[in-house]
């Protein structure tokens, strides 16, 4: 049971030739530059375009395939993009309930509407006119807009890429929330790499209208052989859970697959699951654990590969725990430590991202 989709489309600058089968739970990402194919394929999923031999099989459902095309209407998905585009004349609440009306379940069917509207912090706004919500809580309507319609496939398409950066990172908390709450399965285009390692389970990365890569998110991050994780800003994502704040100190402990970390404050509770985000440049490793170094995380962590990525860059691919980082370091520093496949070591991390 997943989402399939296979089309190939040429357009005088470029030739998408695709045959993906996407995960039908959690968020999967779609990444890739400018010009790929990302929106080619939302918009074949949604039924949106209508290409020849193009083939969308939706779990059991057939929506196009020899000459059966299912109209977007009848495909039980909602779209989220960039901009909110909400109807102005009528209030948040009235726009989330619109929506509802064309739901085919009982308006108190396991879709948590309400719930979603408490999650993204819009309970106060619901007899506000959309005009006079800021680009953030309109994208937030948007969102909880498009769930009510219980749909069973959510699409976004650059949901985050209108909102300012300071906007976009107070906002992630309460969006990865959400995600976790959404009992269907998103597809997630973006451009964001911080965005894919926070919120996405699933990576697909397309270049060139193809394929390159596709797994699960943190083994697609810190595969050696993608162009992405020999880029300047590479990272590599880890799950964990909230297992102690330290106020005094301004700081929060994460259980992860790598070992307890610890991170800036999180406002959030005990437990609370989180996704947290590690710059390779951040990382860096010791052969003997330091114990006068002002860096709080330092785990116990293996060599398994490398690659020289340029500019007197090497980039290491970091066994720690269950899991893998990679680190970011100068060829300088590799060559004097000698480091090699299999070396045991410590890792560094210097800082870590919740947003
Ligand atoms: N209707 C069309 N006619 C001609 N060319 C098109 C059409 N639709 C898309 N293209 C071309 O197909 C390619 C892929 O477009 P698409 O919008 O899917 O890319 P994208 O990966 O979503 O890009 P971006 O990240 O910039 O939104 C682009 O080169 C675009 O110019």
């Amino acid at each position: 049971m997943s989402l399939q989709v296979s089309f190939c489309q040429t357009f005088d600058n470029c030739a998408i030739d695709l045959d993906l089968n996407l995960a039908n739970r959690g968020v999967t990402a779609v990444f890739g530059p400018s010009g790929v194919g990302k929106s080619t394929l939302l918009r074949v999923i949604a039924g949106l375009d209508e290409i020849d031999g193009a083939k969308v099989r939706f779990n059991a459902q057939v929506w196009q395939d020899k000459g059966r095309f299912l109209p977007a209407h009848e495909r039980k998905l909602a779209m989220v993009f960039q901009q909110p585009s909400l109807f102005e004349h009528m209030s948040v609440e009235q726009n989330i309930y619109y929506a509802r009306r064309f739901s085919t379940k009982p308006a108190n069917s396991a879709f948590p509407v309400e719930d979603f509207i408490d999650t993204l912090q819009l309970r106060s706004l619901l007899k506000r006119a959309p005009q006079t919500l800021s680009g953030g809580e309109q994208q937030r309507v948007a969102i909880v807009r498009a769930l009510a319609a219980d749909p069973q496939l959510l699409l976004m398409d650059e949901p985050l890429a209108s909102l300012d950066d300071s906007l976009k990172s107070e906002f992630m908390l309460t969006f990865e929330a959400l995600l976790r709450q959404v009992p269907i399965p998103v597809i997630y285009v973006t451009h964001s790499k911080l965005e894919v390692a926070r919120l996405c389970s699933q990576l697909v990365l397309l270049d060139n209208g193809r394929c390159i890569g596709q797994g699960a998110t943190q083994q697609v991050l810190t595969d050696l052989s993608h162009p992405l994780a020999l880029e300047e800003d590479a990272k590599s994502a880890l799950h964990g859970k909230i297992i102690a704040h330290d106020k005094h100190h301004h700081i929060t402990q994460i259980d992860t697959q790598a070992g307890i970390i610890w991170v800036s404050l999180v406002p959030s509770a005990i437990n609370t699951t989180v996704n947290l985000v590690i710059k390779a440049k951040d990382v860096s490793v010791t052969l003997s654990k330091q114990t006068d170094s002002s860096i709080l995380n330092i785990l116990p962590a293996k060599i398994v590969d490398f690659r020289h990525a340029g500019k007197g860059k090497t980039i290491l691919k970091i066994a720690v725990g269950e899991t893998f980082l990679l680190g970011q370091i100068t060829d300088k520093s590799f060559a004097h430590l000698a480091l090699k496949k299999e070396q045991e070591m410590f890792v560094q991390v210097k800082s870590v991202a919740l947003s």
